[in-house]
């Protein structure tokens, strides 16, 4: 039997009409009653009845149903940014904004975007089919060749040396057909039998091939169809298929930039995903690397580089060649080895969007090489409005010295009650210097969180593994420093006070800006993708600027965030 598919056939039907043309044929056919029973019955069904009425109801209008975009909500959240950065916004945009913050167009919007991706299919049964062993099912699909990748891979079948669909891309112009499925062994393409070629030979056929291709396909025995997660990564790294000797296919690939946002479209593969960027209009899938695949890549490479010492500057320096510590606060007791120990191949991170809650800020934590300027960031921050910025006071166990206010300038502790903090594990950070131990509690933090105050923090990086977690959800803010020319350019001309001398009483040396680039470059290397914004401290009323409307942003806008935070 030879069953003929056409996309978009958008005729009425009638089922009066068919069911005379039975009545008509019975006569005719020398076939079974029951057979025309059920026909019959069928026909006359008032669900067959109600689908074909809305089956004509819809094709009957004239503009025919497409989504143009798929990434609906993405525009609602630029619209409301763009409003919400204007200085005097009109009352119409106040009303937009209103409209489109409302959860239930949000709800819509999200609705839309699912259905124009197609994310909506529901897992049905198979239909168990009866066919004749000696008959086969093919089918015919036509496709309009365009200036669009027809969005699909062949490959040769290892065992029947068949043409078969390796891959269908998401929303690609295959998959939109809705006939072709991955497994089905391609017979004829444009009349032409391919049984025997290569899929070069086959390539070769759809490249000279103009206007509709005809393909006649044997579909694969089981007909699992392709269901979008709903699955949304960070990337942690740049992929560029073109310098990727081993992707399938260089064309259907997906380029992306480390921190985009991508659409996990299918996991099917071990190897290779399909994904979309986040937000992009165009809603066909490309092919990225899985986390599997880009784990091993990136451990090859790195041992590659360790045997070529590449990386030798970043590797921990023995005990005995560690420079003895310059940090005038707290040393965090966490050595630089720390930093390789619990190393993690960063890949891929699971996301999903965190709205604001109101009552419940982020805390914002900036991190930095020591002296980079991160507390001159957070004074100018909370002074610009006291009764909403607030940090927690460390706590210590050196004595108070004349003029220091406790729970003002430290809570002043004994070193046992400290000692104990830690072992229990209650402060998000801890060190000790010049015999003294120093630390912030995290029932502080937790506290001033949930009394609704936005905390600022500039803790070690190293307490990142710590603070980042569902309990705080902290913005965390990488104040990074500029060139070695603009570090000295600034701080000389800002009489900047070197934070290595523990008197404060003179500049920066040369060596301690060399210093601040090599921390730089070392917690870059091992935390910056856990940073969601990195500002550049160059000029200080600029890097404030940017940093003033970072912290506006998590107030107001739904941001990306571990989907273990949101669950
Ligand atoms: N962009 C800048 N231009 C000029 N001077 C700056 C700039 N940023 C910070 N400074 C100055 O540099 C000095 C060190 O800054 P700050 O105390 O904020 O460093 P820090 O990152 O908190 O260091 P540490 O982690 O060691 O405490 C201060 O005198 C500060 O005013």
């Amino acid at each position: 039997m030879t069953a003929v598919m056409a996309a978009g056939d958008s005729g009425s039907l009638s089922l009066g009409g068919l069911l005379s043309s039975l009545e008509k044929a019975r006569l005719h056919i020398d076939s079974d009653e029951d057979d025309f029973g059920f026909l019959a019955e069928l026909l006359k069904s008032r669900e067959l009845q109600a689908l074909v009425h809305v089956h004509n109801k819809i094709s009957r209008t004239k503009k025919v149903c497409q989504p143009l975009l798929s990434n609906a909500e993405d525009i609602g959240i630029s619209i409301m940014r763009e409003i919400h950065y204007r200085t005097i916004p009109s009352s119409d945009a106040i009303e937009l904004f209103a409209i489109l913050q409302s959860p239930h167009l949000q709800g819509v919007l999200q609705a839309h975007d699912s259905i124009a991706a197609k994310d909506f299919v529901p897992h049905l049964p198979e239909i168990p089919v009866e066919v004749d062993e000696d008959e086969e099912t093919v089918k015919i699909v036509q496709l309009v060749k365009s200036n669009e990748p027809m969005g699909a891979t062949i490959k040769q079948d290892d065992n029947t040396g068949a043409i078969v669909i390796a891959r269908i891309m998401h929303g690609g112009a295959a998959d939109r057909s809705g006939l072709i499925h991955v497994g089905d062994e391609v017979q004829e393409v444009n009349n032409l039998n391919v049984l025997g070629k290569t899929p070069g030979d086959v390539l070769k056929i759809l490249m000279q091939a103009e206007g509709t291709i005809t393909f006649k396909l044997l579909p694969a025995g089981s007909s699992a169809y392709l269901r979008e997660s709903k699955v949304r990564v960070r990337a942690y790294f740049d992929y560029n298929p073109k310098e990727d000797k081993h992707i399938p296919c260089k064309e259907a690939g997906l380029p992306f930039k480390k921190k985009d946002i991508l659409h996990i479209v299918t996991q099917d593969d071990p190897y290779w995903w399909q994904a979309r960027r986040e937000g992009d209009r165009n809603m066909r899938a490309g092919l990225i690397p899985s986390r599997q695949l880009q784990e091993k890549r990136i451990l090859a490479q790195r041992q590659d580089q360790t045997a070529n010492g590449q990386i030798a500057g970043m590797r921990p320096k023995s005990p005995g060649c560690r420079p003895s510590p310059k940090v005038k606060k707290i040393i965090y007791d966490a050595s630089e080895s720390e930093d390789f120990d619990r190393e993690e191949v960063a890949t891929y991170e699971e996301v999903a969007r965190l709205y604001p809650r109101p009552g419940l800020p982020r805390p914002i934590v900036l991190v930095g090489p020591p002296g980079v300027g991160r507390n001159e960031l957070k004074r100018r921050l909370m002074a610009l409005d006291v009764d909403k910025f607030r940090t927690p006071v460390p706590m210590t166990s050196r004595p108070r010295r004349p003029g220091e206010v406790n729970n003002r300038d430290y809570q002043f502790v004994s070193r046992d009650e400290l000692e104990e903090e830690a072992s229990a594990g209650t402060l998000v950070e801890h060190g000790e210097y010049k015999g003294h131990l120093y630390g912030t509690s995290s029932v502080t933090l937790k506290s001033m969180i949930n009394a609704g105050y936005v905390v600022v923090i500039t803790p070690h990086y190293q307490a990142l593994k710590y603070l980042r977690t569902a309990e705080f959800k902290p913005y965390v803010i990488y104040v990074k420093p500029p060139t070695l020319a603009v570090l000295k350019e600034t701080r000389m001309a800002a009489h900047a006070r070197s934070t290595f001398d523990e008197n404060n009483s003179r500049g920066f040396t040369e060596d301690e800006f060399r210093d601040m680039l090599k921390a730089a470059a070392r917690i870059e290397f091992h935390y910056s993708h856990w940073f969601d914004e990195v500002i550049v401290n160059d000029e200080l009323s600029s890097a404030f600027e940017l940093m003033v409307s970072g912290v506006n942003k998590v107030e107001t806008e739904p941001l990306w965030v571990p989907a273990s935070w949101v669950q």
